[in-house]
């Protein structure tokens, strides 16, 4: 049985990439009777207002989730609980309460003390994005064909569970349910270990005394250029993230130092082999990931659902 997506009030507690593009993908797909948003400032009210997505800005959290039936926290991780705690008293009795942070068992833990019993929470990560933030930065498009994660602690209402996935589904995105932990240690190894990579990387080829910054520039048409765009990401998002998920990215960070050594052991050997083979297993992952078609398959969604081919400003 197909469940509703549609939420009569939704309260978006910032208003940045995830944020807006969850309203752009919201609006667009009329998955929304009203949508609310927080901005803090009276700069990013205005321009909130201006982009004409939502249909109300307000300036406080506790303001935004009144009367709300979704809330959903589009912050850094680390301002999850606090801001919990700021909008617990005012929760509309049988609303869901969810949020998009990068790090699951920390927001949890940090959220769910606050929060009345008689509301349904049930946390979430869009495992899509970009390195751009702020209010202009969201696009209709980011969740189509990507995974959109449910932690949901356990004994949460199935059929609140049931209304979230819904919600994501219709706004592109494949869903999964699994354990805070394990979605931790998953997404350490997937995506925040590769930033950390990248934030040390340009980090390092920038103290390189020898490598002008010109040069750096001039030549970063190979793999470099990869990492630069990583390596721009929010630092406020990143260090959250890093905070929030020590344990599961420390054991990763074990992991990864063990094979690179053993890499470095084979180019001081001249072991051609062994770098070979070991070339060869990660171009075959690679070409694994490029045949599932996420391309092709973001196309039909957006032909299926109409409206979704041009990138909303
Ligand atoms: N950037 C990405 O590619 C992805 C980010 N995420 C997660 O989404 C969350 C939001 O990230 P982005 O949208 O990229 O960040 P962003 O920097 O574009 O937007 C965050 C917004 O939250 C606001 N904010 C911060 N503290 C607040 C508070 N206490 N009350 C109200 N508003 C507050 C900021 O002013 C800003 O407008 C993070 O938890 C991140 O881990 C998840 C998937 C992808
Ligand atoms: O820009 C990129 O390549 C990303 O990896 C975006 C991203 C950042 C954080 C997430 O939790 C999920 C996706």
């Amino acid at each position: 049985m197909s469940v509703d997506p549609h939420f009569q009030r939704v309260a978006l507690i910032g208003f940045g990439l995830i944020g807006g593009s969850i309203a752009r993908a919201a609006k667009l797909q009329g998955l929304a009777g009203e949508i609310v948003t927080t901005a803090r400032s009276e700069k990013t009210r205005a321009r909130v207002l201006e982009l004409g997505i939502v249909d109300k800005v307000v300036a406080t959290n506790a303001e935004a989730v009144k009367d709300a039936d979704l809330v959903i926290l589009c912050i850094p991780v680390g301002a999850c609980g606090p801001v919990a705690q700021e909008i617990a008293a005012h929760l509309k009795p049988g609303a869901v309460i969810s949020d998009v942070g990068s790090v699951k068992g920390a927001v949890v833990k940090d959220m769910a003390p606050h929060l009345p019993k008689n509301v349904h929470f049930v946390p979430a990560h869009p495992v899509a994005g970009t390195e751009h933030s702020g209010p202009d930065s969201g696009f209709a498009e980011l969740f189509i064909n990507r995974w959109c994660i449910l932690t949901p602690p356990e004994g949460t209402d199935a059929e609140a569970t049931a209304h979230l996935r819904a919600f994501w589904a219709a706004m592109g995105a494949k869903v999964e349910v699994m354990t805070p932990d394990h979605h931790d240690l998953v997404l350490a190894i997937t995506s925040h270990l590769p930033h950390l990579i990248a934030y040390t990387i340009v980090g390092t080829a920038d103290e390189l005394a020898q490598v002008t910054e010109s040069e750096v520039i001039k030549f970063s048409a190979g793999g470099f250029r990869d990492f630069t765009r990583i390596a721009a990401s929010d630092p406020t998002m990143w260090r959250d993230v890093f905070l929030a998920n020590k344990d599961a990215v420390l054991e990763m960070l074990g992991t990864f130092t063990e094979d690179l050594a053993k890499l470095t052991r084979a180019i001081r050997r001249g072991d051609g082999e062994a770098l070979f083979d070991h070339f060869t297993r990660t171009r075959a992952i690679r070409r694994g990931i490029v045949e599932i078609g996420q391309d092709s398959a973001a196309a039909d969604f957006g032909r299926q659902h109409g409206q979704l081919d041009k990138k909303q400003s």
